[in-house]
């Protein structure tokens, strides 16, 4: 059971990739970027390798996998292409995510409990390769407990229904969410991760829940290194999140 204080940051460079695919040109590399970001503190890469590629493209991983001081967290679809290219690749981390082809972005979690042997299968297949598999959940306890079942070490709470809220009752009521869910994701002995939708005015008071491991950013960090670069942009945030994981 993960209790510490230390909280790691992944970072998410996606959407570096995202500004070169809009205009097909070879710049920026969101490789790069991922070794500004190391240098800057990051702790790990994460990096989501679409089912329409419309970011991160085949040839990133590749050199990823080739730089990366850190470790990579591969975000992946549960289909058959993916996990015979994460079979080749062998990240570090493996993060399951639902995708839908014409959302604008990951819209909520993993449906776990409603497809547990295909989710165990993948599980398994993917462990045997040495990575760590983490399924990215909404903080429901009926995921949760799925999660444990279908035996991944690790989960990912969904951080975006925060992240939107907009009163201060629902930004409350959410935030509860991701703290139960924490507290649920330890009791199960899983490693708890969170991210998606997470910004510097939002971030602290995710932070500041015990037993995170680690929060995953990309989008803000991006839009803000538009401003102060790259490095800046991580280091930032990085100094955010460890005053606010301070005991
Ligand atoms: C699963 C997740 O939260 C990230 O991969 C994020 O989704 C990346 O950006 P897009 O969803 O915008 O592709
Ligand atoms: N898994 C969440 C992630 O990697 C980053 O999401 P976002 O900060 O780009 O919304």
């Amino acid at each position: 059971m993960t209790t510490s204080n230390r909280i790691l940051l992944g970072v998410n460079i996606d959407h570096v990739a995202t500004l070169r695919q809009a205009r097909g040109t070879r710049y920026p590399d969101p490789v790069k970027a991922a070794l500004d970001a190391e240098e800057a503190g990051a702790d790990g890469i994460t990096v989501h390798l679409r089912e329409d590629r419309r970011h991160i493209q085949e040839r990133d991983v590749l050199l990823l996998k080739e730089v990366l001081q850190t470790r990579m967290n591969f975000e992946m679809g549960v289909t058959e292409e993916m996990m015979a290219f994460a079979e080749r690749i062998r990240p570090a981390h493996i993060c399951l995510v639902p995708e839908t082809r014409q959302e604008l972005t990951t819209e909520g979690g993993l449906d776990v409990a409603g497809q547990e042997a295909r989710i165990k299968a993948a599980v398994e297949r993917l462990s045997k390769i040495g990575s760590e598999v983490s399924l990215f959940i909404d903080a429901d306890p009926r995921q949760i407990e799925a999660s444990r079942r279908v035996g991944a070490p690790a989960i990912e709470l969904h951080t975006g229904r925060y992240a939107d809220a907009t009163t201060p009752t629902e930004v409350a009521e959410e935030l509860q969410r991701i703290i139960d869910g924490v507290k649920g994701g330890l009791s199960e002995g899983l490693i708890v991760n969170a991210g998606h939708g997470l910004h510097y005015h939002n971030v602290e008071a995710v932070a500041a829940i015990k037993g995170i491991n680690e929060l995953n950013i990309g989008h803000a960090l991006v839009a803000h290194a538009l401003f102060v670069g790259f490095k800046g942009a991580v280091a930032e945030m990085k100094a955010l999140i460890l005053a606010a994981a301070k005991p």
